[in-house]
């Protein structure tokens, strides 16, 4: 028995020989890619193809006997199309920056190290940068958990003629850093306003009694920190990492299942997947019912609403808008009939877009 089992030289060669073996079919995979990229700048098609992406991560994750985790299938794969993609086109996205923000870890969620990814000052600034043209895709953040709608994010769809590609879900996590890594050593703490008060708890059963300043964005946090030895930032780890900071504590926040949903724009729409959601717009008229006559549409044809908003116009004082995300595509039948016998009981009715649901 005893001699039969391998050394630890010949497992290493033998897993040598399996990546060698990878490496050889990634760069099959890229030529294959190469072909896929040829065909479609010969008829004009989009290189990025959030649908196909989806398909591609089910079935993977599907067929994946293990024990090589699902997780780290899904980390493994989205960088291989976010470098299949920078082979067939060089992909701009912008996010809401700056550097190390929650917006900038769904950035990279989404496309992977491969894409050029350009922080922003603002939510207004992101939008700009893909209608003219600057950077195919934007990504802003649109509702948390546990802090609710980011009205800023859903108000710019009034005026902007773009369309929604798709959404990411990041688990959000709170660390909180400084230099020396010592919570004996924290007489103060800076953050944004949103961590500050998913943190509340921790921090008063921590730290009790230490200020906790508000700044512009985690990542200002992080930057004032990395010079002052006696304060901490609640930041994530990425942030950590750019801003040469120790983690104190890592997951201070209160509640566990703390996620933010964050909105990929651009200015095409997006090809059905077969496992989409699509967002709507729109404005009712002021009559007696129609609030039951805006739903009823979906409600007889059995379409699943994810999600309904209401905002004030601020074009018309007391008057409202309604965001209403739905499970399907806007080109499913039973879903453009739906909406079709909406827009009827409408003042004006926009599609903001109909993207792969998130994985
Ligand atoms: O199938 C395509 O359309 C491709 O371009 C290939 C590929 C991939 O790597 O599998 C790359 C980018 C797209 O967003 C989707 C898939």
């Amino acid at each position: 028995m005893q001699q039969n089992t391998p050394t630890i030289e010949q497992l290493r060669a033998r897993i040598d020989g399996i990546d060698d073996q990878i490496v050889a079919l990634l760069n099959e995979r890229s030529r294959v890619v190469l072909e896929v990229g040829r065909l479609k700048s010969g008829s004009n098609m989009d290189f990025h193809v959030p649908g196909r992406e989806r398909q591609i991560y089910e079935r993977l994750l599907n067929v994946n006997p293990g024990p090589f985790p699902n997780d780290a299938l899904r980390s493994v794969y989205r960088e291989i199309i976010s470098a299949s993609l920078s082979l067939e086109s060089p992909m701009k996205v912008a996010f809401l920056g700056p550097k190390a923000t929650f917006s900038h870890l769904a950035t990279m969620q989404q496309f992977g190290l491969s894409a050029e990814l350009v922080p922003l000052k603002s939510i207004p600034a992101v939008f700009e940068e893909v209608e003219k043209e600057k950077a195919l895709y934007g990504v802003v953040p649109v509702e948390n958990s546990t802090e609710g709608v980011i009205s800023h994010t859903l108000d710019m769809f009034v005026d902007s003629g773009l369309k929604i590609t798709a959404e990411i879900l990041l688990e959000v996590h709170h660390d909180l850093l400084s230099r020396t890594g010592r919570l004996e050593d924290v007489k103060k703490v800076y953050s944004h306003v949103q961590p500050i008060a998913q943190c509340r708890q921790w921090l008063e059963d921590n730290l009790p009694g230490i200020p906790v300043v508000d700044v512009a964005s985690t990542a200002v946090a992080a930057q004032i920190v990395s010079e002052d030895y006696s304060a901490a930032a609640i930041a994530s780890e990425l942030a950590a990492t750019l801003y040469d900071l120790k983690v104190v504590r890592s997951r201070i926040e209160d509640q566990v299942n703390n996620f933010t949903r964050f909105l990929v724009v651009s200015r095409k729409g997006c090809e059905r997947s077969g496992n989409d959601k699509t967002s709507v717009l729109f404005s009712v008229k002021d009559e007696p019912g129609i609030l039951f006559r805006m739903l009823e549409p979906f409600a007889k044809r059995g379409i699943n609403l994810s999600k309904i908003e209401s905002r004030p116009f601020k074009k018309k004082a007391w008057e409202y808008i309604f965001f209403l995300d739905l499970f399907g595509h806007s080109s499913d039948p039973q879903v453009a009939e739906a909406l079709e016998e909406l827009r009827l009981c409408c003042q004006f009715l926009k599609i903001l877009g109909s993207y792969p649901r998130s994985m």
